[in-house]
């Protein structure tokens, strides 16, 4: 069976390492490292998985999935430098990180495959894109397919996309809870009490969002103007959203996280 180590068990590893069990695969063929020790041993207490070192992770490993921030990856390169082989795939979930960076840094010949994934993952419900560095080939792209597959939605895109993508769906729940969390905000000024704003509020994303994925009519558009009667109120709430500018708000927020994204992956490459 498929040794995986995670690097970094914050919190997109965590959620990865959780979705991994939930799917089926057995703690004993899971590691993960992870710098504060109590922070370790909470995790195991939790998931049943072992913490080990960077450099037993990287010795027993047959995919090592890089789950710290990108800028903490230098110390975590020297390691990998050192003791990875091209049997090894290397599984970056790291915003901004260009395969080059991995390729440029590590043994000549490793594969690397750049992942963005999102935190639904804890809950089966991730979306990932993935892209393959040089060395990746085919069966190692359909290997991360699979392990990404099972804790959710999968789709290759060429890595130019990477950091619009991070944008998009990497950051993207964070865009949505926090506009749940205006929304409930919403309700406690109209006199409505939290945890009952909080329940209309979140069921009626969730159904928004079978809606979206799973309704015979999945567009955008057309399910808000079924929403939106003549001379109703959602029209006046809309004519509101327009008048703030939301939409040019929300665009301009992804091009800025798009623009973190490139920020982010600058400095770690010997070549740049
Ligand atoms: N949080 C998210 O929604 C997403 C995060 N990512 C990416 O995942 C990576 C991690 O992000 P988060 O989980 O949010 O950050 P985090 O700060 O929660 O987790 C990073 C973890 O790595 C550990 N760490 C750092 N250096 C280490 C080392 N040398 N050895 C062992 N452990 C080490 C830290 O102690 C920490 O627990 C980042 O590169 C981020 O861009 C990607 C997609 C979504
Ligand atoms: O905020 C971040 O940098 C990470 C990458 C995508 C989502 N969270």
């Amino acid at each position: 069976m498929t040794t995986i180590a995670v690097l970094g068990a914050g919190k997109i590893g965590e959620s990865l390492l959780s979705g991994l069990l939930h799917s089926g695969r057995s703690a004993k063929d899971l590691l993960f490292t992870e710098r504060y020790p109590e922070r370790a041993a909470e995790l195991t207490e939790r998931y049943g998985v072992e913490s080990v070192d960077v450099a037993t992770a990287l010795e027993s490993a047959d995919v090592v999935v890089v789950a710290v921030k990108p800028q903490d990856i230098d110390p975590v390169l020297d390691r990998m430098a050192t003791v990875l082989t091209p049997a090894t795939l290397v599984v970056s979930l790291c915003a901004g990180l260009p395969t080059t960076t991995y390729e440029h840094r590590l043994p000549e010949g490793v594969p690397v495959v750049r992942v963005m994934p999102n935190t639904p993952m804890l809950v089966g419900e991730a979306m990932s894109a993935i892209s393959g560095g040089a060395h990746a080939t085919a069966e190692h792209l359909a290997q991360v397919e699979e392990l990404l597959g099972s804790v959710g939605k999968v789709v290759t895109v060429p890595e130019t996309q990477q950091d619009a993508v991070t944008a998009l769906s990497g950051s993207g729940p964070a865009y949505f809870f926090y506009l749940v969390e205006s929304m409930i905000d919403a309700g406690i000024l109209l006199g409505i009490p939290r945890a009952v704003a909080a329940e209309l509020i979140v069921q009626s994303a969730v159904g928004a969002a079978a809606m979206l994925r799973d309704g015979e009519e999945g567009h955008p558009v057309t399910l808000r103007e079924a929403v939106t009667s003549p001379a109703g109120t959602t029209i006046s709430g809309i004519r509101e959203l327009e008048r703030h500018g939301v939409r040019a708000a929300l665009i301009d927020a992804i091009e800025a996280a798009r623009d973190r994204s490139v920020e982010l992956g600058r400095g770690h490459d010997p070549k740049e």
